[in-house]
């Protein structure tokens, strides 16, 4: 679990969280909405230790960041996955490399121990049979997954997925959400999803917060979402056009 306290952030004059608090729970995809430039991503950065708050707390099973000496820094960084935007692959680097990458930084395993455990991961997320092709040489969908081996080779406590399903396409993108979903539950990891996809919602957002100007304007899940009369959030979700089209036509139906 992650707990966040009362975030402030600025850069300059302009301050991008304006005192965020909320819950990440074990075992949940908790996803991050909002639209471009309402602080998705720097509050992300504040999780990983990337950006320092100004204030407040960022509390890691009971102890704040700011409270940790070095050595416990760099162990809870050992616990934390990433996926990044693109999924950041190592181009030169063959699939089974690009995996291997986090253990050979921070695992003590053998060489043999490290071939098994991604060879477990890579037929976790269902890919055989690519592990001497580089990135370029496979699909988008199936880079992702990649990126999301890498992600989890390491026995991550926390998976940490900034827009993950960019540049995909919606059935591919579904196929990824439901991957980081089951991953989640089955190894009862606390993962935190950047999105500004509907879809994503619809198919994972088991707790969702709504960040709009760098405050936290709403927080629910996927049934409620739809209900609400916060009108910055009704905003963002009717934005889809597909969205929109289906409220009406269920208010044209109820008429
Ligand atoms: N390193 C930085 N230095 C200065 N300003 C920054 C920095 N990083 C982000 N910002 C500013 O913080 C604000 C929020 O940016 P952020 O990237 O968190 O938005 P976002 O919600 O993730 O958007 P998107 O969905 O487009 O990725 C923006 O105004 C941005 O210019």
């Amino acid at each position: 679990m992650i707990k966040v306290i009362d975030i402030h952030k600025s850069f300059g004059d302009e301050e991008v969280l304006k005192g965020i608090s909320t819950t990440f729970e074990k075992g949940k995809t908790n996803i991050i909405i909002g639209q471009s430039g309402s602080g998705k991503t720097v509050f992300m950065k504040c999780l990983l230790g990337l950006f320092e708050p100004d204030s407040g707390e960022i509390i890691y099973e009971g102890t704040a960041i700011q409270d940790m000496d070095k050595d416990e820094k760099s162990e809870l960084r050992k616990q934390m996955g990433m996926l990044f935007q693109g999924g950041a692959l190592f181009d030169s680097m063959n699939i089974e490399e690009n995996v291997m990458f986090p253990l050979l930084m921070f695992s003590k395993k053998s060489k043999p121990e490290m071939l098994d455990r991604v060879n477990e991961v890579l037929k976790r997320v269902n890919l055989v049979n690519v592990n001497k092709k580089l990135p370029a040489e496979i699909s988008g969908g199936m880079q992702k997954r990649v990126a999301i081996a890498r992600a989890i080779v390491n026995n991550p406590k926390y998976l940490f997925c900034d827009e993950p399903n960019s540049g995909l396409d919606p059935r591919t993108a579904t196929v990824i959400d439901n991957l980081i979903q089951e991953i989640t539950q089955e190894y009862d990891i606390t993962t935190v999803v950047n999105t500004h996809d509907m879809n994503s919602v619809m198919e994972i957002g088991e707790t969702i917060i709504f960040l709009k100007d760098g405050k936290l304007m709403w927080s629910g899940d996927k049934t409620k979402i739809f209900k609400t009369d916060n009108e910055a959030v009704t905003d963002f979700v009717y934005s889809s056009d597909l969205f929109k089209k289906i409220r009406d036509a269920q208010q044209n139906e109820s008429k």
